[in-house]
């Protein structure tokens, strides 16, 4: 059902513990399921006991979805009849959201399934969802098994290739110019199938070829990110950064080579420096304590190498998990440096609604524990099609032929994925 803050039903909430490891995938319908999945642990859901659809807001950095989220989260968490026999972060009452990337634009939601099955330190549940006075979820039977895509039409996105090229072009000679520091320039492409597109498939190819990253499918989004904008249980926070970019080599010394490079790039380096920076300062009025390391590592992926910063920060009692993902976005990785003067030149060039993708995407529990990532190498999926992402943190030092080149690699993700 979908429901105004001022309807949200009481839910009879209930999770027991499982005795077997669940194949999580295997549980899932075909149609609109539900999933948060990395190195076989995660949460897969389907049904709706409750969808939150959250109004488009005025300003490009609004955060009223968020606030409305928070809240109608906190009044199902009080309304909740819990019996929670296994008591782990994602146990009991669990939503999922998606957030577009721009305050304006219309599609984020939060969605409480009927039914969700868990897996965590070694441990499995099932969760049951109802409105007060309805009888619980049917657990399912055997869920057919995930259908190939079949054969696929290309189609160009909002700007070709050579358009997005020129644009790319036109932000680097704008940084030159000095009205910013840093803007991330993204790009779509369409996918056509003859039927509906299984988004399991989807989610068994990623979760195979990229085991390091986040494997989602939230409300049609669905994709596999590496970028972990924060993970919270209890009042710890942790945060993966990334910004800088190279293509896997062919070889392992082409590898090491490539790395090199990027390790030793000063316009990685900076766009890396951009992205930390902006993260600590914007935990640091909601945390008592930031912890990043000065110096960037590496995250190799199947398609790109990244520099990477793992970061550590204890909450402030009393923040809310959904206001510090509005804090945190949009990031230097997603957006620029200045924020707003980014947002803007991506309205004035990209020459696309960005949607959900570059969006936090994520779950979290009645207690405020939770993932959130930022929606990337990811799809948006309806019916037979499927709208490809990509972008690229774009420097006074960018050269708009590789940054084409860098998109590609990273629409090979979703490009995998799709292809049977
Ligand atoms: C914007 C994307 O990726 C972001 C941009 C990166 C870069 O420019 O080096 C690296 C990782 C992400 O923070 C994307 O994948 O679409």
């Amino acid at each position: 059902m979908t429901a105004a803050l001022d309807e949200l039903p009481p839910l009879n909430v209930r999770t027991v513990p499982l005795d077997a490891a669940p194949d999580l995938i295997a549980h899932l319908p075909p149609t609109a399921p539900t999933a948060w999945l990395r190195g076989g642990e995660g949460l897969v859901g389907w049904g709706e006991a409750v969808r939150v659809e959250l109004a488009a807001e005025e300003a490009p950095r609004g955060t009223g979805r968020f606030s409305t989220a928070s809240a109608a989260l906190e009044r199902l968490a009080a309304g909740a009849g819990t019996g929670d026999a296994v008591g782990l972060p994602g146990t009991g009452l669990v939503a999922f959201g998606g957030f577009s990337f721009d305050a304006r634009s219309p599609g984020s939601v939060l969605v409480v399934p009927r039914v969700v099955v868990g897996r965590r330190w070694g441990r499995s549940w099932l969760t049951t969802i109802a409105p007060a006075g309805e009888p619980p979820p049917d657990t399912g039977g055997a869920a057919p098994p995930p259908a190939p895509v079949g054969p696929l039409t290309w189609r160009t996105g909002s700007l070709s290739a050579g358009a997005w090229r020129d644009a790319v072009g036109a932000a680097v000679e704008r940084i030159r110019a000095g009205q910013l520091d840093k803007v991330v320039m993204a790009r779509d492409v369409v996918a056509e199938a003859r039927s509906g597109i299984d988004p399991r498939t989807l989610l068994t190819r990623l979760g195979r070829d990229y085991p390091d990253c986040y494997t989602f499918a939230v409300d049609g989004m669905v994709g596999a990110t590496p970028e972990l904008l924060l993970r919270r249980h209890g009042d710890e926070v942790a945060s993966l950064v990334l910004a800088g970019t190279r293509p896997r080599g062919a070889t392992p010394e082409e590898d090491a080579r490539l790395a090199d490079e990027l390790e030793s790039s000063a316009k990685d380096r900076e766009e890396h420096r951009y992205a930390i920076d902006s993260l600590r300062a914007t935990l640091a009025p909601l945390c008592a304590t930031v912890e990043a390391p000065e110096r960037p590592g590496l995250l190799r992926l199947a398609n790109v190498q990244h520099l990477a910063s793992r970061a550590r920060a204890r909450l402030r009692p009393g923040a809310s998990t959904l206001d510090v993902v509005a804090a945190m976005h949009p990031t230097a990785a997603v957006g620029g440096t200045p924020t707003t003067a980014a947002m803007e030149l991506i309205g004035d060039l990209e020459g696309m609604d960005r949607g959900r993708y570059a969006g936090p995407v994520g779950w979290i529990d009645g207690s405020g524990n939770g993932e959130w990532a930022i929606a990337l190498r990811c799809a948006h999926v309806r019916g037979p099609r499927a709208r490809l992402f990509a972008g690229c943190g774009i420097v006074a030092g960018s050269d708009p032929d590789a940054e084409v080149a860098e998109a590609d690699a990273k629409l090979r993700v979703m490009r995998e994925a799709l292809t049977d």
